[in-house]
């Protein structure tokens, strides 16, 4: 679905962000793109969506190369940015104007997500908070039944019980042929949603793996003090350690904050 190879971008007049990017995703998952502000998520999302050229290297997505924004990869991608416009109408309207460039817009699942957001459809786009108005973009992104979903940040200004939503939707949505990448900093909001963990820091991928394998293969726990010598990595917390131990074969739950700060402070899981 996506296919990177050697991949090399900067910005106009700036330093290179990626030199020689590598990676594959395969249709079926939600992968949470991780990394730290700056690290480059937002342009390599907007890579993979063809909004920006890479200088060399092979980016291919669907079959098709984002760069030529050919209309029938148009119809098959969503990019939601972190930062987005709506124009001053109805939310009716603007369904009406923009589901057509999706055919599989599915305009049921459209009210029902709106219904559960809380949002009436009788509402004007500009007459909405940042929050209602990011909601109902999510609406709309799921609705579209995109086969790439590309979420960058999306539950940045979402109240809580709106990120629970977020996540409940997400997860009823998606059928297996369908791919969501979704980058964010709030590693707690996709904690039980994404499947398979990306860690882009310093220019590289450090990190790409599935959830499952993860959890197979360490353990994450608290332990009173750090007399194991099994341990991983470890940060002080109330009462002791969050510790990162090698698995025991049984699945435990990621600590995803404490996968994440290991991995971006060098230690080599993988
Ligand atoms: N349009 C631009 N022109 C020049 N430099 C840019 C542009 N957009 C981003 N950058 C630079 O590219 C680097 C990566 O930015 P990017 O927005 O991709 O990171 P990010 O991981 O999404 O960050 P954040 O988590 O803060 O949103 C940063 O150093 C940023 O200053």
């Amino acid at each position: 679905m996506i296919n990177i190879h050697s991949l090399e971008f900067s910005h106009l007049k700036r330093e290179k962000l990626f030199q020689n990017l590598n990676f594959r995703l395969e249709p079926g998952s939600i992968t949470g793109l991780l990394g730290k502000n700056g690290a480059g998520k937002t342009s390599l999302l907007k890579l993979v969506a063809g909004m920006l050229f890479p200088r060399n290297g092979e980016i291919e997505v669907l079959g098709h190369k984002p760069k030529k924004r050919q209309p029938g990869f148009l119809e098959m991608v969503y990019y939601l940015p972190e930062e987005f416009f709506l124009p001053n109408t109805s939310i009716k309207n603007y369904i009406k104007a923009n589901s057509g460039f999706y055919p599989s817009f599915d305009h049921e699942l459209m009210k029902h997500q709106l219904q559960k957001f809380e949002i009436p459809m009788g509402n004007r786009l500009d007459k909405m908070s940042y929050g209602q108005k990011k909601k109902f973009l999510i609406s709309f992104s799921l609705a579209t039944k995109c086969k790439l979903l590309i979420l960058d940040e999306p539950t940045n200004g979402l109240d809580i019980p709106s990120k629970t939503i977020f996540r409940k939707l997400l997860a009823g949505a998606l059928a297996d042929d369908q791919l969501v990448l979704i980058s964010t900093h709030q590693i707690k909001d996709v904690e039980n949603l994404i499947d398979r963990i990306m860690v882009l820091s310093n220019g590289e991928i450090v990190l790409d793996q599935e959830i499952l394998d993860i959890s197979d293969k360490f353990r994450f726990t608290t332990m009173p003090d750090l007399t194991s010598k099994d341990i991983i990595y470890h940060e002080t917390s109330p009462g002791g350690y969050r510790v990162i131990l090698p698995g025991a074969g049984n699945s435990s739950q990621v600590d995803m904050e404490l996968l994440f700060n290991a991995i971006t402070k060098g230690i080599k899981l993988f």
